[in-house]
C-alpha cells in the first residue's frame, strides 16, 4: 500500500521537483508517494473542470480518497498522520487529488472520503505539490514517533 497523488497538470517545475525529491528520498512504505499527472483540459472554466474531473474519477477505484481543496477541513499534522495511516494499515491505498486551475466538480467532492484544506488561501498548484510532499514526510515522522515534528 502506498500513497498516490493524482495531480492535474504538467510535470513538476524545477524548483518544486528539487523540494519534492528532498522529501521523497526520506519516505518509506507505507508513506512513499507516487505521482500520476493528469493532462489538463484544453477547454476553460466549467467545461475544463468537468473534463478533468471525469479523468480523475476514472482512475479512482476503491482507494481512500483525500481531495485537496481550500474549502475543505483544516487539520493539524498529527491528525493528517492518523488520517493517512488508518486506511494504509487496513491495506487500502490512498489517493490524494490536486485539482487544476478551476478545481474539481461536485462528483469528485462526493467521491472524496476526506476534503483537506491547507489554508483558506488559494495556493498555486505546483506549490501545493511541494507542501503535500513535506506534510507526508512529517506524517511519517509523527507516526514513527521521531523528532522531526515538535508540537
Ligand atoms: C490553483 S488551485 C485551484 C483553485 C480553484 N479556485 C478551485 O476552485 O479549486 C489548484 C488546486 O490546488 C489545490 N489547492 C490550492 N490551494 C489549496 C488550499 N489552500 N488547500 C488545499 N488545496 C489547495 C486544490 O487541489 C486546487 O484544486
Amino acid at each position: 500500500m502506498a500513497i498516490r497523488v493524482l495531480a492535474v497538470g504538467r510535470k513538476h517545475e524545477s524548483w518544486v521537483s528539487e523540494g519534492i525529491d528532498r522529501y521523497a528520498k526520506r519516505l518509506k512504505k507505507p508513506f512513499d508517494l507516487s505521482w500520476q499527472l493528469i493532462a489538463h483540459s484544453a477547454r476553460e472554466h466549467d467545461a475544463a473542470r468537468k473534463e478533468e474531473s471525469e479523468r480523475l474519477l476514472a482512475r479512482l477505484g476503491s482507494d481512500f480518497v483525500v481531495l485537496l481543496d481550500e474549502r475543505g477541513k483544516a487539520i493539524d499534522s498529527p491528525t493528517l498522520s492518523r488520517t493517512l495511516l488508518r486506511p494504509l494499515e487496513a491495506s487500502r491505498s490512498v489517493t490524494v487529488i490536486i485539482g487544476g486551475a478551476y478545481g474539481v466538480d461536485d462528483q469528485v467532492h462526493q467521491r472524496a472520503d476526506f476534503v483537506w484544506s491547507l489554508s483558506p488561501l488559494v495556493f498555486p498548484h505546483q506549490l501545493v505539490r511541494l507542501i503535500l510532499a513535506e506534510q507526508v514526510y512529517r506524517a511519517q515522522e509523527i507516526a514513527g514517533g521521531r523528532s522531526y515534528h515538535h508540537e
